[in-house]
């Protein structure tokens, strides 16, 4: 196959594809999408991470459809806000979760980021000072910040480096009082504030009124969002790679989510 060609719907489980049916026979799909590992490709610069072309053309398309074929699109993601537009590029009217749900851009609505106090804000300068002391002793590792949290990566480093980085990260400042360790793929994030992405799609629901919810993600962040999906009434999750999860559906890599979205598409402007 081409690569980046993509292998249209046969690369969709039959499964899933009669789940997409159903949604796009709803009067009112929401469509949420995780950003890193499902529109963008993992890579080992951050800054890097661009959505595959197919999928953001599919994503325009579905953007662009209106009246009784409308989609409402919304992306989630652990990124802060401010990289995840600039990153994604999404199409305008997309609603936006950033940071795991402590910042909010509902299409249509003002930004509403959840502020944090006084002993929050403490404590983060805590905690980021704490993991860049570790990156400091572990070659390879880089830490991100975020408004309500800070991310230790470990992609770059030796297998060992990486995990002793990772442990000592989450068995000291990682313990402290207030702060949510959460690992992901090649990263340990502390939060100060207690969000997840399944909140974050409750909410989508409930602002958006959507008759059924498609979610995609590929990590352990994403679990809280499969587990506030009902299949019974048309919700669809899509675990995108390897490993276990909670979704009733699975593929490949972002790829396959290209050919889904495109697939989603092609059903909803019928
Ligand atoms: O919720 P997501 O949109 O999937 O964001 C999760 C984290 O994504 C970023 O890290 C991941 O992608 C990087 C670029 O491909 C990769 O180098 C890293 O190993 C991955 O964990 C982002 O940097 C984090 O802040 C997000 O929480």
């Amino acid at each position: 196959m081409t690569p980046g060609a993509g292998t249209g719907s046969g690369s969709l489980p039959p499964a899933l594809r009669e789940a997409l049916e159903r949604l796009a026979a709803l009067p009112r799909p929401l469509v949420v999408l995780d950003f890193d590992g499902v529109l963008a490709p993992l890579v080992d610069d951050r800054d890097a991470a661009r959505p595959l072309e197919r999928s953001s053309a599919a994503l325009a398309a579905l953007a662009a459809l209106d009246g009784d074929r409308a989609v409402d699109l919304a992306l989630v993601s652990g990124r802060p806000l401010e990289p995840l537009v600039r990153l994604a590029s999404p199409p305008e009217g997309t609603s936006l979760v950033g940071s795991h749900g402590a910042e909010v851009r509902l299409a249509g609505a003002q930004e509403s980021s959840a502020p944090l106090d006084e002993a929050e804000t403490a404590l983060l300068a805590d905690v980021v000072d704490r993991v860049r002391a570790v990156a400091g002793t572990h070659a390879g590792t880089d830490v991100e910040t975020k408004p309500a949290g800070v991310v230790l990566h470990t992609r770059r480093a030796a297998l060992d480096v990486a995990s002793s980085a990772q442990r000592a990260v989450t068995d000291g400042p990682g313990r402290l009082p207030g702060v949510r360790a959460m690992r992901g793929k090649d990263v340990v994030e502390l939060a100060v504030l207690d969000v997840d992405k399944g909140r974050s799609v409750q909410a989508l629901r409930a602002s958006t009124g959507a008759d059924a919810v498609l979610y995609a993600g590929d990590d352990v962040t994403d679990e809280h969002a499969f587990a506030v999906l009902d299949p019974a009434a048309g919700d669809v999750g899509v675990h995108v790679g390897d490993g276990s999860t909670a979704a009733a559906h699975r593929v490949a890599d972002p790829e396959a989510v290209a050919d889904l979205l495109e697939h989603l598409l092609a059903l909803r402007s019928r």
